[in-house]
Protein backbone atom coordinates (compact mmCIF):
# COMPACT_ATOMS: atom_id res chain seq x y z
CA UNK A 1 0.00 0.00 0.00
CA UNK A 2 1.75 3.08 -0.42
CA UNK A 3 1.40 5.61 2.15
CA UNK A 4 -1.32 8.40 1.40
CA UNK A 5 1.45 11.11 3.49
CA UNK A 6 3.53 10.85 1.09
CA UNK A 7 3.87 13.68 -1.88
CA UNK A 8 5.66 11.24 -4.67
CA UNK A 9 4.89 7.30 -5.09
CA UNK A 10 6.68 5.48 -7.84
CA UNK A 11 5.68 1.69 -7.58
CA UNK A 12 7.62 -0.93 -9.49
CA UNK A 13 7.79 1.17 -12.37
CA UNK A 14 8.92 -0.11 -15.95
CA UNK A 15 9.59 2.02 -19.00
CA UNK A 16 11.06 1.53 -22.00
CA UNK A 17 12.65 4.26 -24.65
CA UNK A 18 12.62 2.69 -28.85
CA UNK A 19 11.58 -0.87 -26.89
CA UNK A 20 15.00 -0.63 -24.79
CA UNK A 21 13.52 -1.32 -21.33
CA UNK A 22 15.18 1.65 -19.17
CA UNK A 23 13.72 1.46 -15.65
CA UNK A 24 12.98 -2.00 -14.13
CA UNK A 25 10.97 -1.93 -11.31
CA UNK A 26 11.58 1.41 -9.50
CA UNK A 27 10.21 2.59 -6.27
CA UNK A 28 10.41 5.42 -4.38
CA UNK A 29 8.74 7.75 -1.67
CA UNK A 30 8.99 11.15 -1.03
CA UNK A 31 7.09 12.70 1.60
CA UNK A 32 6.80 17.20 1.94
CA UNK A 33 9.34 18.37 2.92
CA UNK A 34 11.90 15.82 1.91
CA UNK A 35 15.02 16.19 -0.10
CA UNK A 36 15.93 12.87 -1.53
CA UNK A 37 19.46 12.58 -3.78
CA UNK A 38 19.54 10.40 -6.30
CA UNK A 39 22.85 9.19 -7.32
CA UNK A 40 23.99 6.01 -9.75
CA UNK A 41 26.65 5.08 -12.50
CA UNK A 42 26.30 6.70 -16.24
CA UNK A 43 22.71 5.13 -17.85
CA UNK A 44 21.55 3.68 -15.11
CA UNK A 45 18.04 5.31 -15.64
CA UNK A 46 18.17 8.91 -14.08
CA UNK A 47 17.07 11.22 -16.48
CA UNK A 48 14.88 8.88 -17.97
CA UNK A 49 13.20 8.37 -14.76
CA UNK A 50 12.72 12.41 -15.02
CA UNK A 51 10.97 11.99 -18.28
CA UNK A 52 8.94 9.73 -17.70
CA UNK A 53 7.75 11.75 -14.38
CA UNK A 54 7.46 14.69 -16.73
CA UNK A 55 5.29 12.50 -19.41
CA UNK A 56 8.18 13.46 -22.39
CA UNK A 57 7.31 12.38 -25.71
CA UNK A 58 9.52 8.84 -26.70
CA UNK A 59 9.09 7.00 -23.22
CA UNK A 60 6.61 4.35 -22.41
CA UNK A 61 5.14 2.97 -19.08
CA UNK A 62 4.78 -0.62 -19.38
CA UNK A 63 3.95 -1.10 -15.70
CA UNK A 64 3.33 0.30 -12.28
CA UNK A 65 2.01 3.46 -10.92
CA UNK A 66 3.02 6.70 -9.74
CA UNK A 67 0.76 9.05 -7.58
CA UNK A 68 1.94 12.73 -7.05
CA UNK A 69 -0.45 14.39 -4.12
CA UNK A 70 -3.05 11.59 -4.24
CA UNK A 71 -3.27 11.64 -7.80
CA UNK A 72 -2.30 9.02 -10.96
CA UNK A 73 0.24 11.07 -12.51
CA UNK A 74 0.80 8.67 -15.25
CA UNK A 75 -2.72 9.78 -16.31
CA UNK A 76 -2.02 13.29 -16.71
CA UNK A 77 -0.94 15.37 -19.88
CA UNK A 78 2.50 17.10 -19.66
CA UNK A 79 1.05 20.28 -18.65
CA UNK A 80 -1.13 18.97 -15.87
CA UNK A 81 1.78 17.61 -14.42
CA UNK A 82 3.14 21.24 -14.54
CA UNK A 83 -0.31 22.45 -13.09
CA UNK A 84 -0.33 19.68 -10.26
CA UNK A 85 3.67 21.06 -8.88
CA UNK A 86 5.72 18.93 -10.22
CA UNK A 87 9.09 20.79 -11.89
CA UNK A 88 11.77 19.37 -13.73
CA UNK A 89 14.93 21.23 -14.71
CA UNK A 90 16.95 19.42 -17.08
CA UNK A 91 20.66 18.24 -17.73
CA UNK A 92 20.33 20.15 -20.93
CA UNK A 93 17.84 22.63 -21.02
CA UNK A 94 16.13 23.45 -24.28
CA UNK A 95 16.57 26.42 -26.46
CA UNK A 96 13.27 28.73 -27.54
CA UNK A 97 14.25 31.57 -30.17
CA UNK A 98 11.93 33.76 -30.44
CA UNK A 99 9.96 33.53 -27.46
CA UNK A 100 11.54 35.80 -24.57
CA UNK A 101 11.90 34.71 -21.13
CA UNK A 102 9.61 37.17 -19.88
CA UNK A 103 6.76 35.79 -21.73
CA UNK A 104 7.29 32.12 -21.65
CA UNK A 105 7.83 32.35 -17.14
CA UNK A 106 4.91 34.92 -17.40
CA UNK A 107 2.72 32.22 -19.39
CA UNK A 108 4.23 29.12 -17.40
CA UNK A 109 2.76 31.07 -14.37
CA UNK A 110 -0.46 32.08 -15.52
CA UNK A 111 -1.05 28.42 -16.46
CA UNK A 112 -0.68 27.78 -12.43
CA UNK A 113 -2.86 30.48 -11.63
CA UNK A 114 -5.46 29.27 -14.10
CA UNK A 115 -5.25 26.25 -12.85
CA UNK A 116 -5.81 27.28 -9.42
CA UNK A 117 -8.75 29.45 -10.50
CA UNK A 118 -6.80 32.45 -10.33
CA UNK A 119 -6.63 35.60 -12.36
CA UNK A 120 -3.62 35.69 -14.56
CA UNK A 121 -1.03 37.90 -13.19
CA UNK A 122 -0.75 41.62 -14.26
CA UNK A 123 2.34 42.43 -16.18
CA UNK A 124 3.88 45.05 -13.59
CA UNK A 125 3.37 42.55 -11.14
CA UNK A 126 5.21 39.95 -12.57
CA UNK A 127 8.00 42.01 -14.14
CA UNK A 128 8.72 42.59 -10.05
CA UNK A 129 8.54 39.13 -9.45
CA UNK A 130 10.55 38.38 -12.18
CA UNK A 131 13.68 41.10 -11.79
CA UNK A 132 13.61 39.79 -7.38
CA UNK A 133 14.01 36.39 -8.97
CA UNK A 134 16.85 37.22 -11.43
CA UNK A 135 18.81 39.12 -8.52
CA UNK A 136 18.32 35.65 -6.26
CA UNK A 137 19.86 33.28 -8.73
CA UNK A 138 22.41 36.25 -10.11
CA UNK A 139 21.41 36.64 -13.97
CA UNK A 140 21.26 40.19 -15.09
CA UNK A 141 17.72 41.53 -15.31
CA UNK A 142 19.21 41.87 -19.32
CA UNK A 143 18.10 37.69 -19.40
CA UNK A 144 14.58 38.19 -19.52
CA UNK A 145 14.01 40.19 -22.56
CA UNK A 146 16.17 36.89 -24.38
CA UNK A 147 14.99 34.61 -26.19
CA UNK A 148 14.53 31.54 -23.45
CA UNK A 149 17.92 29.90 -23.12
CA UNK A 150 19.33 31.17 -26.54
CA UNK A 151 22.44 31.42 -26.48
CA UNK A 152 22.91 31.26 -22.83
CA UNK A 153 25.95 29.29 -21.60
CA UNK A 154 25.57 26.15 -19.49
CA UNK A 155 25.54 28.03 -16.24
CA UNK A 156 23.09 30.76 -17.13
CA UNK A 157 20.63 28.22 -18.64
CA UNK A 158 20.94 26.61 -14.79
CA UNK A 159 20.39 29.66 -12.91
CA UNK A 160 17.40 30.43 -15.74
CA UNK A 161 15.90 26.95 -15.07
CA UNK A 162 16.16 27.85 -10.86
CA UNK A 163 14.59 31.06 -11.70
CA UNK A 164 11.62 28.95 -13.38
CA UNK A 165 11.35 26.87 -9.85
CA UNK A 166 11.74 30.21 -7.59
CA UNK A 167 8.45 31.85 -9.89
CA UNK A 168 6.66 28.22 -10.22
CA UNK A 169 6.85 27.47 -6.60
CA UNK A 170 6.12 23.78 -7.48
CA UNK A 171 5.15 20.77 -4.85
CA UNK A 172 8.18 18.42 -6.06
CA UNK A 173 11.02 19.31 -7.93
CA UNK A 174 13.39 17.38 -9.91
CA UNK A 175 16.78 18.77 -9.96
CA UNK A 176 19.13 16.76 -13.23
CA UNK A 177 22.33 16.87 -12.79
CA UNK A 178 22.12 20.63 -12.00
CA UNK A 179 25.30 20.85 -11.08
CA UNK A 180 27.20 19.73 -14.10
CA UNK A 181 29.04 21.79 -16.12
CA UNK A 182 28.97 25.08 -12.93
CA UNK A 183 31.55 27.12 -11.60
CA UNK A 184 31.99 27.03 -8.19
CA UNK A 185 30.36 30.41 -7.49
CA UNK A 186 27.25 28.99 -9.68
CA UNK A 187 27.13 25.82 -7.43
CA UNK A 188 26.45 27.29 -4.52
CA UNK A 189 24.11 29.86 -5.90
CA UNK A 190 22.03 26.94 -7.61
CA UNK A 191 22.15 25.63 -3.77
CA UNK A 192 21.10 28.42 -2.14
CA UNK A 193 18.14 28.85 -4.27
CA UNK A 194 17.28 25.54 -3.87
CA UNK A 195 17.79 26.10 0.20
CA UNK A 196 15.68 29.09 0.17
CA UNK A 197 13.05 26.75 -1.45
CA UNK A 198 12.89 24.11 1.09
CA UNK A 199 9.90 24.27 3.43
CA UNK A 200 7.38 22.13 4.55
CA UNK A 201 5.34 21.58 1.94
CA UNK A 202 8.35 20.92 -0.82
CA UNK A 203 10.02 18.37 -2.07
CA UNK A 204 12.99 18.08 -3.90
CA UNK A 205 14.68 14.94 -6.37
CA UNK A 206 17.96 15.90 -6.91
CA UNK A 207 20.12 14.16 -9.57
CA UNK A 208 23.99 14.42 -9.21
CA UNK A 209 26.72 12.30 -9.70
CA UNK A 210 29.10 14.60 -7.35
CA UNK A 211 28.93 14.41 -3.44
CA UNK A 212 30.13 17.88 -3.54
CA UNK A 213 26.79 19.50 -4.22
CA UNK A 214 25.69 17.66 -1.44
CA UNK A 215 27.54 19.45 0.77
CA UNK A 216 25.42 22.39 -0.07
CA UNK A 217 22.18 20.82 -0.14
CA UNK A 218 21.64 18.30 2.29
CA UNK A 219 19.42 15.58 1.42
CA UNK A 220 17.42 13.69 3.41
CA UNK A 221 18.34 10.78 1.96
CA UNK A 222 20.49 9.66 -0.57
CA UNK A 223 19.22 6.50 -3.16
CA UNK A 224 21.76 4.66 -5.87
CA UNK A 225 19.99 3.74 -8.95
CA UNK A 226 21.59 0.98 -10.76
CA UNK A 227 20.11 -0.92 -13.94
CA UNK A 228 16.97 0.57 -13.30
CA UNK A 229 15.94 0.46 -10.27
CA UNK A 230 16.96 1.88 -7.09
CA UNK A 231 19.68 -0.70 -5.06
CA UNK A 232 20.96 1.13 -2.23
CA UNK A 233 19.35 3.80 0.11
CA UNK A 234 20.73 5.55 3.13
CA UNK A 235 21.59 8.88 4.54
CA UNK A 236 23.71 11.44 3.83
CA UNK A 237 26.34 9.55 4.46
CA UNK A 238 25.82 7.01 1.88
CA UNK A 239 26.60 9.84 -1.03
CA UNK A 240 30.45 9.99 1.02
CA UNK A 241 30.78 6.35 1.05
CA UNK A 242 29.82 6.42 -2.82
CA UNK A 243 32.48 9.14 -3.56
CA UNK A 244 34.94 6.81 -1.54
CA UNK A 245 34.20 3.07 -3.08
CA UNK A 246 32.21 3.79 -6.66
CA UNK A 247 29.59 1.69 -7.64
CA UNK A 248 30.90 -1.17 -8.59
CA UNK A 249 29.92 -3.21 -4.92
CA UNK A 250 26.28 -2.21 -5.41
CA UNK A 251 25.69 -3.37 -9.16
CA UNK A 252 23.48 -5.57 -10.02
CA UNK A 253 24.42 -7.92 -12.57
CA UNK A 254 22.52 -7.19 -16.14
CA UNK A 255 21.12 -10.98 -16.95
CA UNK A 256 21.79 -12.97 -19.77
CA UNK A 257 18.87 -11.07 -21.61
CA UNK A 258 20.27 -7.87 -21.04
CA UNK A 259 23.81 -8.49 -22.52
CA UNK A 260 22.15 -10.07 -25.56
CA UNK A 261 20.78 -7.06 -26.22
N1 LIG B 1 16.12 7.67 -27.28
C1 LIG B 1 16.83 6.64 -26.82
N2 LIG B 1 17.07 5.56 -27.59
C2 LIG B 1 17.77 4.50 -27.12
N3 LIG B 1 18.29 4.43 -25.88
C3 LIG B 1 18.08 5.48 -25.07
C4 LIG B 1 17.35 6.64 -25.48
N4 LIG B 1 17.30 7.50 -24.46
C5 LIG B 1 17.98 6.92 -23.44
N5 LIG B 1 18.44 5.71 -23.81
C6 LIG B 1 19.28 4.81 -23.02
O1 LIG B 1 18.70 4.66 -21.75
C7 LIG B 1 19.71 4.41 -20.79
C8 LIG B 1 19.46 5.30 -19.57
O2 LIG B 1 19.74 6.64 -19.93
P1 LIG B 1 19.61 7.81 -18.86
O3 LIG B 1 19.93 9.07 -19.58
O4 LIG B 1 18.33 7.72 -18.15
O5 LIG B 1 20.80 7.45 -17.84
P2 LIG B 1 21.39 8.30 -16.64
O6 LIG B 1 21.36 7.41 -15.44
O7 LIG B 1 20.71 9.61 -16.52
O8 LIG B 1 22.90 8.47 -17.14
P3 LIG B 1 23.98 9.66 -16.94
O9 LIG B 1 24.48 9.53 -15.55
O10 LIG B 1 25.02 9.26 -17.94
O11 LIG B 1 23.33 10.96 -17.25
C9 LIG B 1 21.05 4.66 -21.49
O12 LIG B 1 21.61 3.39 -21.80
C10 LIG B 1 20.65 5.39 -22.75
O13 LIG B 1 21.52 5.13 -23.83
Amino acid sequence: MSNSNNLLTIKDLYASVEEKQILKGLDLEVKPGEVHAIMGPNGAGKSTMGYVLSGREGYTVDSGSVVLGGEDLLDMETEERARAGLFLAFQYPVEIPGVSNLEFLKASVDAQREARGEEAISSADFLKEAKAACKKVDLPISFLKRGVNEGFSGGEKKRNELMQMLLLQPKLCILDETDSGLDIDALQVVAEGVNSQRSSDRSFIVVTHYQRLLDYIKPDFVHVLSNGKIVKSGDASLAQELEAQGYAWLQTEPTEDELEG
